[in-house]
Parts: C-alpha cells; structure tokens; sequence
C-alpha cells in the first residue's frame, strides 16, 4: 500500500508495508529520484527485499527473496527512512502452529487454495483430514485432471530428496531478527514458509491424508460441548480429542486443532477511517490502470489492492509474490510519471499472467487463462499425461491457446507463453500440438 502525499513536507512520497510490494516500490521510487526523501511504513522489524532478480522469459521471472532488518535498505538508499509503525489489528497466531503440531495425532484443514495443498503435503507423523468443497483438490491452482495427477503423490511415502528449488527462495533468519519483544503484524509468509521449520506431529507416520470432497465445516464443538451434544449421547464412538468438527457431509471428526487456509483478506482496515475508497467485493482497495486508488494520491500494490482496470484477455489477479513485487515496481514508476507529468502504458507483465510454483514435490508453472476462467463453455481442452512425470493441458478458444497448466520438467513454458502471446492460430495442428514425439520448441522456433 503506497500513499504520495502532495502537503507532506518531508517525505513526496510515503510508502505503507514491508512486504514485496511495498520494498520495491520504495526502493524502485528511492533510486528515481535520490534527491527526494521517501519513507516506508512497516509494521514488522524486518522487511523483504527481492535478490538475484532473472527474466525466465518475457513473463516468468526469478527471484529471491530475503528477509532483512529494515536498516539494510536505509543502508542501501540514503534517501530512504523506514519507519515501524504501530498497528492495531491483524494475528500474530502463525508462530504457535510448529509447536501444537509437534503434539498433535490429528488435525482438520479447511480450504482447498494453495496453503493447503501445500501443507497437507509437508505435514508428517500427524493424520490430516482435509475438507474440500470442491470435487477436486486445489481448485484455486490447478484443474480436476492435474488433481488427478498430483494425487497419489499423497499416498505415496514422501522423496527423502526434495525438487531442487530453481525459483524463488524466501528465508526468514531468527538469528538476524531484531527481537521486539513484541508480534507485529509480519508480511504474508510466502513461498517458502514452511521449508525452516518442522511440520511433524507426534506420531510416526510419513503421510495420511484422507479428504472429505464437497464438504464444509457445518459446527465445531469444544471437548465440553460435544460431551453434551446429541452425537455424544448417541454414543458414537468419535473418541476424546480437544476439539470436534461436524462437516456439512454428516460426518463428525474429533481432532487436536483445524487449520483454516480459506484465503486472504485485504487488511485495508486502519486506511478507511475518514476516507473514500472504492473497495471491491474482496474488500481489496480499488486500483485503476495506474495502481491508483480512488483517493488523490493514494496508490496501492499487492494483496492489499484489487485491479479495477480491464484485464487483457490472458491475465488475472491473483494474490501472489510475484505480482506484489510487479505492482510495487508499477505503482513507483506510475508515482513517478505522475509527479513528472508523463505518460504511462500499463505495463507488459499484465499482460500475460505467469506463476511458477511446487506443489507435492512437482513443478507447476500456470499460464494465462489456465483454468479456463471466464471463457464459459467458448473452449477446447487438449491434455497430455504420464503418471508420475507430467501433466500438460493446454486451453483453446477459437483454435488459439488461452492459456496452459504444465506440471513436471515439461520445458514448454516458453514456447506455450509466446503461443498465448501471439495469438497463432493452431487448429491445423489439432491434437498433434501436445504430441510427445515432437519437438514443439524447435517447430514453433
Ligand atoms: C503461507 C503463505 C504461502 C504463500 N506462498 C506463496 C507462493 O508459494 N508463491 C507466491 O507467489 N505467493 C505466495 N503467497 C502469497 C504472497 O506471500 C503474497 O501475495 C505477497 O507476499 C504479498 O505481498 P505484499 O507486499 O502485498 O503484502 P505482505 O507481504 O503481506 O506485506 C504487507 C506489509 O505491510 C505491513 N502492514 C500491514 N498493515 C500495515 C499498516 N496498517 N501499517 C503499516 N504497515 C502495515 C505488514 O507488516 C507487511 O510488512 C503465500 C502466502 C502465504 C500466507
Ligand atoms: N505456491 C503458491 O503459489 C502459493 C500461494 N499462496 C497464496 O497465499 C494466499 C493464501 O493462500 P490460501 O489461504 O490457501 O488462499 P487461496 O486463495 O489459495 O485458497 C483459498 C481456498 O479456500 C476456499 N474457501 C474459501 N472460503 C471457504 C470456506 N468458508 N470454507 C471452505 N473453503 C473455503 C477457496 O475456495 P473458492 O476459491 O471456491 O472460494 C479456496 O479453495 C493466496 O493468495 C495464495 O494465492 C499460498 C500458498 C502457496
């Protein structure tokens, strides 16, 4: 969340958050224009700051992402001041999670986005029951078919030896945290949350998952009330555990805690008071093509806004790393023209949407119109699969590729990203485009 304030004195330009978002467009401001003094807000010690930066491709990028102490960045940027301010709300429960597993025999995770598709893949020695509302696993990622794929990975035993990570590596180093005394409000985790810390529960088991499809959590009961409960007094035998989860399906688990993992809420709370904001339904702060809010001056990136432009026709919004560090670099740059009185283009990276990720130990890489999304019945479907080693579908309307879900070391990302790009018409291919024997980089070359 960035704000630019005309009747600030010191600071031309004020930049709320400590997150990628915020820390790029902070530095991206800071470095245009070493002679103004900027000033981040961050409500944690530590701030992200993005490393070894690569273009993958037009569209896929690489990056890491550190955690430092905010003075690395005062460091760096003399014209830059970080200030940690006080916030009022948001959680701070994240850091209890290690702990009460490490005891646990059996939790519940709700939700069926990218947390939990990840965690019910990290968690060991503990059961997990996972309740989806979906027919499908990881509806908000990936297809029914990729599901399908992804799946047996879960029943299998874990591979002692992890994929090796080619992207994005994010660390939060406990030795370099200035102790505050105090749980701020820290940046969303990201993608590597879960690789310093240890997800095991207290029983010896790699994996167990069992997952409730289409399902909701109807009730949860404390030990207390489910003794007093009908279920209780029907003596099903459920046994004794901390708490109870009665799931829309009729089915009632006893459990040691419930993950909740059903998404993101734009903390756009403590900016409301006394202003005007357009917000959308997701309670995100309304942007326009600028990364501008409704508010004069008030800009906004990452997970705390929503695009209010009109998409191109292969891009999304998703609450992502890479999109928090692309919208923080716009919004700067869009700040920039603003006070210099130039114009700005709505920046290439929205022009496609791109994500590279790992889920149960498989590479996914997302690209454009993947699940389809808002294409209605207007498509055709064309997939390729090997159990165990890749899973390729690829979205067509009218004969050009809307966008592709490719899982495993497939090595079309590029060619499909500037199939989507370009826009070539593909139908006198038909299903020979996913044919294994060919060498579609090469035809397409
Ligand atoms: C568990 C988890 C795993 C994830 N995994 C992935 C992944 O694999 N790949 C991926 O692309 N994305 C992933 N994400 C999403 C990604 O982390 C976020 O989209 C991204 O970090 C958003 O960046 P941001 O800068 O907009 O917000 P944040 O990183 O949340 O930063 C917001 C900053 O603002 C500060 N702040 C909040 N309120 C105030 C206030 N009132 N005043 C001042 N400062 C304030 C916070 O302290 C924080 O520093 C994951 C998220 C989670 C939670
Ligand atoms: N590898 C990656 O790229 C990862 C990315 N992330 C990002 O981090 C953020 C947080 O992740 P996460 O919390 O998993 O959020 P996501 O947005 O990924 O997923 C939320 C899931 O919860 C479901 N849901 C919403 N409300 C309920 C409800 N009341 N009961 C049951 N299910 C519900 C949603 O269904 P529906 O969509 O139908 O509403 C969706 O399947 C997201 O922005 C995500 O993109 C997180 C982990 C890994």
């Amino acid at each position: 969340m960035a704000t630019a304030s005309q009747s600030e004195v010191q600071f031309r330009f004020v930049v709320a958050g400590g997150g990628i978002a915020g820390v790029t467009c902070a530095q991206q401001l800071a470095s245009q224009f070493p002679s103004l003094d900027i000033v981040l807000l961050t409500a944690a010690p530590m701030v992200k700051t993005v490393s070894n930066f690569r273009q993958v491709s037009k569209t896929l990028e690489d990056f890491e992402v550190e955690e430092q102490p905010s003075s690395v960045l005062e460091e760096k940027y003399p014209n830059l001041k970080v200030i940690q301010s006080a916030v009022t709300v948001l959680h701070a429960k994240q850091h209890e999670f290690q702990k009460r597993l490490s005891s646990a025999k059996r939790i519940v995770v709700v939700g069926n986005g990218g947390i939990a598709l990840e965690l019910v893949y990290e968690v060991e020695g503990c059961e997990v029951i996972w309740a989806v509302k979906d027919k499908a696993i990881g509806n908000a990622f990936i297809d029914a078919g990729a599901a399908q794929f992804i799946i047996p990975s879960l029943e299998a035993e874990k591979p002692k030896k992890a994929l090796p990570c080619k992207r994005t590596r994010y660390t939060t180093d406990k030795d370099t945290a200035p102790n505050t005394g105090s749980e701020g409000p820290g940046s969303a985790l990201g993608p590597d949350w879960h690789e310093s810390i240890s997800l095991r529960g207290a029983e010896q088991v790699s994996h167990r998952v069992h997952v409730e499809y289409e399902c909701e959590i109807e009730k949860v009961y404390s030990q207390q009330e489910f003794m007093q409960s009908p279920l209780y007094t029907q003596k099903t035998n459920l046994g004794v555990w901390p708490i109870y989860a009665q799931l829309s399906n009729g089915k009632t688990y006893g459990c040691d805690f419930i993950v909740s993992a059903t998404g993101v809420v734009p903390n756009t709370e403590p900016f409301l008071h006394g202003n005007n904001f357009d917000l959308a339904e997701d309670h995100g702060l309304k942007v326009d093509e600028h990364m501008q809010t409704s508010e004069p001056d008030v800009y906004a990136a990452g997970d705390v806004c929503t695009a209010g432009w009109e998409p191109s026709a292969f891009w999304q919004q998703m609450r992502l790393w890479t999109q928090a560090r692309q919208m923080g670099w716009y919004a700067a740059r869009s700040m920039a023209a603003d006070i210099l009185g130039e114009a700005i283009e709505l920046d290439f990276c929205f022009e496609l949407f791109s994500h590279i990720t790992k889920f149960f130990n498989y590479k996914v890489v997302l690209l454009g119109k993947f699940n389809a999304q808002g294409l209605g019945q207007d498509h055709e479907l064309l997939v390729r699969c090997t159990k165990g080693l890749e899973y390729v579908k690829v979205v067509l309307r009218g004969g050009r590729m809307m966008g592709a879900i490719l899982i495993g070391e497939t090595d079309l990302e590029e060619t499909f990203e500037n199939l989507i790009l370009n826009q070539m018409d593909l139908s006198p291919y038909g299903q020979e485009l996913l044919n294994p024997n060919i060498d579609i980089e090469d035809y397409f070359d």
